[in-house]
């Protein structure tokens, strides 16, 4: 059995007196795929963020690799190499895209390997190499996806942590994220995925955790969930008797 990469116990944050986490427990294995599922507001961002100290957990512990990196500025996580494709992408616009993956390279340890890794990302979203001198601003919004987990990978990350990569994107270009995310896992890299589509993420992740209200009231395998009358009822779309609940429950059984 792998061991855990990340490892967070306990973890309490907020903003100013407003509380949002209140004592996360979770982990991610070495080379797997985590998703953490659950409704708007109920602190997906608020806890990715809070892995890069922004914002600061009150209480609980973050473990990378067993070193605690809990109170560490966020420029200390990203050189512990954990990135990050944040909620609404954040690419830099008035770049272009072949700068804006120049920008994802300044946290690589091996800079040798710039042409590889720009190779690599050209490969796994093509559309990013015939758009390469074009400003970022004005790509779809599914390029800029693709952009912004491209950009992170060029720093050459352990655990890549992608909040909701499917937000307003249509199903073709869903799928189309989705599998690079799986391509990229099965060359080796863990990722901690959170989305507010919960049949695409379980289907994908072999370990899943629903949260609500800044708490963790589920976790399992992606089966599992996929097939737990909660997840079916609150998550996937038209509730437990919806043709996506159904198809969730044979593809959870193939
Ligand atoms: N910068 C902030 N300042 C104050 N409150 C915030 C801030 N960011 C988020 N919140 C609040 O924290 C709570 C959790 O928000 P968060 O964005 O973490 O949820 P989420 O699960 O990611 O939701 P969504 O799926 O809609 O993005 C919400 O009540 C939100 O209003």
């Amino acid at each position: 059995m792998s061991k855990a990469l990340l490892e967070i116990s306990g973890l309490v944050a907020g903003y100013g007196h407003l509380p949002v986490l209140h004592g996360i427990d979770l982990s991610v294995k070495e080379g797997e795929i985590a998703a953490i599922i659950g409704a708007n507001g109920a602190g997906k961002t608020t806890l990715m963020m809070s892995i890069f100290g922004n914002p600061k957990p009150s209480a609980g512990r973050i473990l990378f690799e067993g070193r605690d990196i809990t109170d560490l500025p966020a420029h200390a996580v990203a050189l512990e190499r954990i990135a990050q494709s944040p909620e609404g992408r954040r690419i830099f616009p008035r770049m272009t895209v072949l700068e804006n993956l120049q920008m994802g390279t300044l946290i690589a340890p091996d800079k040798e390997r710039y042409e590889d890794d720009l190779g690599h990302v050209f490969e796994l979203f093509p559309v990013l190499a015939t758009r390469k001198d074009q400003r970022a601003g004005t790509l779809s919004g599914g390029e800029q996806q693709m952009l912004a987990i491209a950009r992170a990978l060029m720093g050459q990350p352990r655990l890549l942590l992608l909040d909701e990569p499917s937000l307003g994107l249509a199903p073709l270009i869903t799928r189309q994220i989705f599998a690079a995310i799986k391509a990229l896992n099965e060359e080796g890299l863990t990722v901690l995925l959170v989305e507010q589509n919960a049949y695409h993420a379980l289907k994908l992740a072999s370990c899943g955790y629903v949260m609500v209200n800044g708490r963790i009231t589920l976790s399992g395998s992606g089966t599992e969930l996929l097939e737990s009358d909660e997840v079916r009822r609150s998550y996937l779309e038209g509730g437990a008797s919806s043709p996506s609940a159904d198809e969730a429950k044979k593809g959870a059984k193939a």
